[in-house]
């Protein structure tokens, strides 16, 4: 009976067809490839503008090529975890850290991090296998104060949920689903349903009467460490809210909670800081093989997660060469046909599935489980074999720094021996966790330079991810049913434009720095045709530069009456581009199920979003590559809104402008190319014996307004709805200096 199912695979790759969609695309680059060689060959001027759009066009078929090379041949995993549950015993399970970061109580409102935590604790798992790390950056007493407010409440919602199989585990989920309290249910279970809710009503109250005051409670006994401290500068704080004792199968996972020192003279390297900090701390308790982190917001969905991943990473014919496996990021609650263009599904199903068929997904930084030794470094092949020279005690203070009690622990990680917990006890414990989380303890050593989360740039997932499959790793895509995991997207449109803003910068610097994917081809073992599709991701922000670049020669050629659309015949090639490229995604969107509104809100919000939060973060990253400026970490906030996260509220979906830089070059750009219309329409425009501009420029030009309908509205509404009058007067500003340049530059 045990050996049932022996010889068969944990988990699957099947690979998806896409015949039809191949020809589409292939078809597309065709047509760039004619547009660029009608421009080398035509007869025509070879002035400035027609130079730039080539550069810009160049671009775009490159970056066309990334996309048709990422797209053509997507796979996706099946997991079989009874197939695990069948040939392991359940007491042979190996342990799973859990890692969770949150870094600002007030974007970040505890009760989220305590619903993730929760979900965590709750997960169908052997209890005494995990434990859950929560890293604050916030250095908050209230985030503590919930915690162990939820660690009491753990106790009843845990053997609760694994009583009556509950799927949703984060209660702020489970108990706003209607269906949760059905009339076919027993007596019994609506009695302890009615008596589960009653409790966490009770702790969300006493979380909001102490996140509701300023002085929030007196800071002595347990707290009397977060007195006079501030957040940027304070001593490591380390509490042990629960403890598994007597490694009890049906108690609960150890909870700690952390918070790495902080001082003003350290950088302090945002998330990547507190991931490795973690990395170190929970080497010292648990030192589990396999890690699992998540953010502060991104909760169980599917309680069998662990299992399902663990298919993968304990496959014993591919599962050896996957460092990581990764769970695609998705969101509760999304509003309605995606407004704002931050649901990423047909992202998911071309690019990351894409991915998944070539060397594996990139690092998305959170909802991913990895191997402990790839992240302390390890190449694959090193895994089995020869690993001597790296358990050395020299080369180990070298690398993972100067604490005798953590090399112990790294060394038992990397020789793969014991996965036991070492000889520490809660006393030896907090003493050893401090010196690995504080600030000088990375001096000199390799972390975040070569092995761990890696710094540098503020998209820390990117690199460290592709510093992994430089080394030869794989990754898989984990898609069990249910999602795995599910989070909060931004929910108003300026907080997209920072986080995308963010991602932007943090990935121009990863293109030009040491870990970009040109190097893993070059000189690390990233397969080709990976690492292309890599371009992707870490080409973001020079995409706002093109876009921006392109977008200012469509209005240049409007308002100096020059073109650089081909005339007559030549004007099909991109009226062929626009209609196939446009039919074809919106086919995309549809055959996945989603509607038409949603495509064009896509469409819309890449165009918006490129030129203007990429391109900012492209800038941004310019500045901090030249040593000017650095660039800082802002956290999404993750408030519930008050106008209604439900979809259904008429106001979800509005943009909502505020004064940032973010509205003031899309609102630039907008005042631009209706500046050029009204050029044109009252025949301002300057004549000349040369090539006039044409209809194509008119028609580019239309639809760059088109999608910035939004901030049309915008340049007219009252309130929060309308573009601030700062911003109109900046963007103004920029727009005549615009118009100025191109009028002072007329071909004549
Ligand atoms: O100094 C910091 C800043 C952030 N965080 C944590 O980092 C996580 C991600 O921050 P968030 O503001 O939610 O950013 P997102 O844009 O939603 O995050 C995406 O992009 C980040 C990189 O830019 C990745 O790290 C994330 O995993 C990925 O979900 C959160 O748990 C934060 O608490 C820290 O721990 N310390
Ligand atoms: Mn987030």
């Amino acid at each position: 009976m045990a050996n049932q199912g022996h010889d068969l695979p944990l988990y699957e790759k099947i690979w998806v067809k896409r015949k039809f969609q191949r020809v589409i695309d292939t078809l597309i680059l065709v047509l760039l490839l004619l547009l660029l060689s009608y421009r080398l060959f035509s007869s025509n001027n070879f002035t400035f503008p027609w130079f730039l759009a080539f550069i810009c066009e160049s671009w775009f078929t490159f970056t066309w090529i990334v996309i048709l090379n990422t797209k053509w041949s997507p796979a996706v995993t099946i997991t079989h975890p009874n197939r695990l549950l069948l040939r392991v015993p359940e007491s042979e399970f190996p342990p799973v850290d859990l890692l969770v970061t949150t870094a600002d109580h007030v974007l970040e409102p505890p009760i989220i991090t305590v619903n993730t935590v929760l979900s965590l604790l709750a997960l169908d798992y052997p209890t005494n296998k995990l434990a859950c790390y929560v890293s604050d950056d916030g250095c908050s007493p209230l985030t503590f104060y919930a915690l162990v407010e939820a660690s009491k409440f753990a106790k009843f919602w845990v053997p609760f949920c694994k009583k009556n199989c509950v799927q949703v585990r984060a209660p702020f989920r489970y108990f706003s689903d209607i269906a949760t309290n059905k009339s076919e249910d027993s007596l019994e279970f609506k009695q302890e349903w009615l008596q589960m809710k009653d409790m966490y009503d009770n702790l969300c109250q006493k979380i909001e009467e102490v996140t509701g005051k300023t002085i929030p409670f007196q800071l002595d006994g347990e707290f009397a460490v977060f007195s006079n401290t501030d957040q940027r500068n304070h001593p490591t704080i380390i509490k042990v809210i629960l403890e598994n004792m007597g490694d009890l199968l049906d108690g609960l996972p150890h909870l700690i909670y952390i918070s790495r020192e902080k001082r003003p003279q350290y950088h302090h390297n945002y998330k990547a800081g507190a991931m490795n900090v973690l990395t170190r701390v929970s080497g010292l308790m648990t030192n589990a093989p396999f890690i699992l982190n998540v953010d502060c917001d991104m909760f169980v969905n599917n309680p069998k997660i662990v299992l399902h991943a663990l298919c993968i990473l304990m496959d014993s014919q591919r599962g050896k060469e996957v460092a990581f496996v990764q769970c695609f990021q998705q969101f509760y609650d999304g509003i309605k046909d995606d407004p704002f263009g931050n649901q990423w599904m047909i992202t998911f199903k071309n690019i990351i599935m894409g991915m998944a068929g070539l060397q594996g997904p990139f690092y998305g930084g959170t909802n991913a489980f990895h191997r402990r030794n790839a992240i302390y470094g390890l190449y694959p092949d090193e895994i089995e074999s020869e690993r001597k020279g790296k358990l050395e005690g020299k080369i180990l203070i070298e690398k993972f720094g100067s604490s005798k009690e953590f090399i112990k622990s790294s060394a038992q990680a990397l020789g793969g021996s014991a996965f036991s917990a070492n000889d520490i006890t809660t006393f030896n414990f907090i003493e050893a966790a401090t010196q690995v989380s504080n600030c000088e303890y990375e001096y000199d050593t390799c972390w975040g330079k070569q092995m761990g989360w890696l710094y540098g740039s503020i998209s820390e997932d990117v690199p460290t991810g592709l510093n992994i499959q430089r080394k030869g790793w794989r990754s898989e895509c984990c898609t069990p049913d249910p999602i795995a995991f599910t989070g909060c997207a931004p929910g108003g449109i300026l907080s997209t434009m920072l986080q995308q803003k963010r991602w932007a910068s943090g990935l121009t610097v990863v293109f030009f720095g040491k870990h970009s994917p040109i190097t893993g081809m070059l000189f690390g073992k990233t397969q080709f045709r990976a690492g292309l599709s890599f371009f992707w991701l870490t080409n973001w922000g020079l995409r706002g530069l093109f876009l921006v670049c392109y977008i200012a020669l469509l209005a240049f050629c409007i308002i100096t009456n020059t073109n650089i659309f081909p005339k007559g015949l030549g004007l099909w090639i991109p009226i062929a581009l626009f209609v196939i490229y446009n039919v074809h995604t919106l086919l995309e969107y549809l055959t996945i199920g989603l509607s038409i509104r949603h495509w064009w809100n896509n469409q819309r919000m890449c165009i918006i979003r490129t030129t203007t939060a990429s391109f900012l973060g492209f800038l941004s990253a310019m500045l901090k590559l030249s040593g000017i400026s650095d660039s800082v970490f802002e956290i999404t906030d993750k408030k519930p809104s008050t106008s209604g996260a439900d979809g259904n509220n008429a106001d979800a979906g509005r943009f909502t402008f505020e004064e940032s830089p973010v509205f003031v070059i899309g609102t630039t750009i907008l005042l631009v190319h209706m500046t050029a219309m009204l050029i044109k329409f009252l025949g301002l425009q300057p004549t000349h014996s040369g090539n006039g501009c044409g209809l194509g420029e008119s028609i580019s030009s239309m639809y760059v307004i088109v999608c910035y309908w939004p901030y049309l509205k915008g340049l007219f509404a009252r309130g929060k709805y309308g573009i601030p009058l700062s911003t109109i007067c900046k963007s103004a500003v920029l727009a005549l200096v615009f118009v100025h340049f191109c009028r002072s530059n007329v071909i004549s």
